[in-house]
């Protein structure tokens, strides 16, 4: 008799059986895993490590590697993760095929279905980076045509500094509408007036993005509870803020999409826009097909986000760290006078003459290293790192901040030297091979010599022309907060005197 039923007891002994030999092979399997897993800490039921990820998890990450080793893991929600430190094993990782992909449930799960370029994985990545990298350049990144175009950005953004006639002012609303103007240029073709309300909103939406965005969100490691979860404001309010966030800054990407397809088929190629809705025609009826209008969408978002965000961030260190170091300040506008003077415009080609410049904007990207862990990655297949098992739909993730402040591969890492980019006798910038802020292999930022290009202008056009300070009786902070990049906590205000 079982709860007043008469149940057959060969049928109990069977189900107990079967139940005794799937515990066996469960407990085997962990345990299997377990050993075969890099070691790392242990968490809770269901959510694993996840409650545990402080607000700065690139210094946990760091500080957990010195405990369980380069390479560690933990479970985190329903996925396992991978952490990679230490240059070796990071080009290991960056160049295995397998952990090419992102993650199946895209960063922001309930935003929409369709991912982006940034979001993608296998054949439909491929193809869509390879058309983006073929428009960018057929509408000039790395030539001469967009040079111009970013000078004459630059131009727009000295002249409003210079409206402030040395008094103080907020650097941050500034360099944002600037810089988002070089990549309107690229996406939308066409730059926006800073008093354009359209540019404002869009900046302002991409802000708030940024600003509810965390890294280890609960909502992307328990991609099943999401319904349930998101039904509770109360559990996920700054995720609900950031996907209205980001469909309002879609929608204005939506507007411009809109103004491009009036202008018919007869349209010249002269931004990514153009390039995609050309490559959505030619690419009809063909197999595999990725081209859409959504996807473009998307991607147009991604690309103004990544493009203009970045950029933005790595300016305001470089300004505090101009503030900081006035000694460095002195010997970039020596450079610009040696090479430049003060009546040419400087050119991107000029910075082969600027060694002390160029270690300068190295040793700016490494101390603030923005993107201090990568964009998640996803092991496609079961795949080895150190001898380690990366288990398949593991989340590997790249900590390019342990690199770069690693004291065993740079002398007194937490200091800003840029001379440890020069060689001897200060004549020449070396690179470094522990120093990736772009990360490496097929997957490396698609953005990177459009960044260095426009890194370098603004840098030597603002020295050229001011002096740069921090407001009279206040301090510079170097305090950080950590969302998708590292940015300085507090506005960045500056006072800019004429040189
Ligand atoms: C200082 C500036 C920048 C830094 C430090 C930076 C860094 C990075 C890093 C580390 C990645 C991840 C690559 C990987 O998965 O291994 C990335 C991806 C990406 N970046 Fe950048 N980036 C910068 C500027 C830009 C700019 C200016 C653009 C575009 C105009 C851009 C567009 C992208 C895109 C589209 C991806 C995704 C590529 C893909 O998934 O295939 N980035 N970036």
């Amino acid at each position: 008799m079982l709860f007043g039923f008469n149940v057959n007891p060969t049928l109990i002994n069977i189900f107990c059986g079967c139940l005794i030999v799937w515990l066996i092979k469960y407990l085997f399997n962990f345990i299997n895993r377990i050993h075969k897993l890099p070691p790392g800490p242990w968490g809770l039921p269901i959510v694993g490590y996840l409650p545990f990820i402080k607000k700065d998890a690139y210094i946990q990450m760091t500080e957990l590697a010195k405990k369980y080793g380069p390479v560690f893991s933990f479970k985190c929600g329903q996925f396992d993760v991978v952490v990679i430190n230490g240059t070796e094993l990071m080009k290991e990782a960056l160049v295995n095929e397998q952990i090419l992909d992102r993650p199946k449930d895209f960063f922001t799960p309930g935003m929409t279905k369709i991912p982006s370029l940034v979001e993608m994985s296998g054949e439909v990545w491929r193809q869509q980076r390879r058309v983006a990298l073929t428009i960018f350049r057929n509408v000039g990144l790395g030539k001469s045509k967009l040079e111009e175009k970013i000078k004459e950005e630059i131009n727009f953004f000295t002249r409003k500094i210079d409206s402030f006639e040395g008094k103080k002012f907020n650097f941050d609303d500034l360099i944002h509408l600037s810089v988002a103007n070089v990549v309107s240029i690229i996406l939308f073709g066409h730059r926006y007036d800073y008093e354009d309300p359209f540019a404002i909103e869009m900046a302002n939406s991409l802000k708030k993005v940024n600003q509810n965005f965390h890294y280890f969100y609960g909502l992307t490691f328990l991609p099943s509870f999401y319904n349930f979860i998101s039904s509770l404001s109360f559990l996920s309010p700054n995720y609900k803020k950031m996907v209205q966030n980001q469909m309002q800054l879609e929608d204005k990407v939506t507007t411009e999409v809109k103004e491009h397809l009036e202008k018919g088929d007869s349209r010249e190629i002269n931004d990514y826009i153009d390039g995609y809705l050309e490559a959505i025609n030619k690419q009809k009826g063909e197999n595999n097909y990725s081209f859409n209008l959504e996807t473009l969408r998307r991607n147009v978002a991604d690309f103004y986000a990544a493009g203009s965000d970045t950029i933005a961030a790595t300016l305001k260190w470089i300004m505090l760290y101009l503030v900081l170091y006035p000694e460095c300040q002195q010997r970039i506008q020596d450079e610009i006078k040696e090479t430049i003077g003060s009546e040419r415009e400087p050119e991107y080609a000029d910075r082969q003459q600027m060694p002390y410049t160029m270690a300068f904007l190295y040793e700016s990207l490494r101390l603030s290293s923005i993107v201090a862990l990568n964009v998640y990655r996803r092991a496609t297949r079961e795949t080895h790192i150190a001898g380690y098992i990366i288990p398949k739909d593991a989340f590997v993730v790249m900590n390019f901040w342990s690199v770069h402040r690693d004291p065993n591969l740079w002398d007194d890492p937490d200091s800003f030297k840029p001379e440890r980019f020069l060689n001897e006798d200060g004549s020449k910038v070396v690179k470094s091979f522990n120093f990736f802020p772009f990360s490496a292999g097929k997957r490396v930022c698609p953005g990177e010599n459009l960044s260095w290009m426009e890194l370098f202008l603004y840098l030597v056009s603002i020295l050229q022309k001011f002096r740069i300070a921090a407001p009279e009786g206040e301090r510079i902070s170097l305090e950080s907060k950590f969302m998708f990049t590292i940015s300085p906590k507090k506005p960045v205000e500056l006072v800019c005197k004429r040189t």
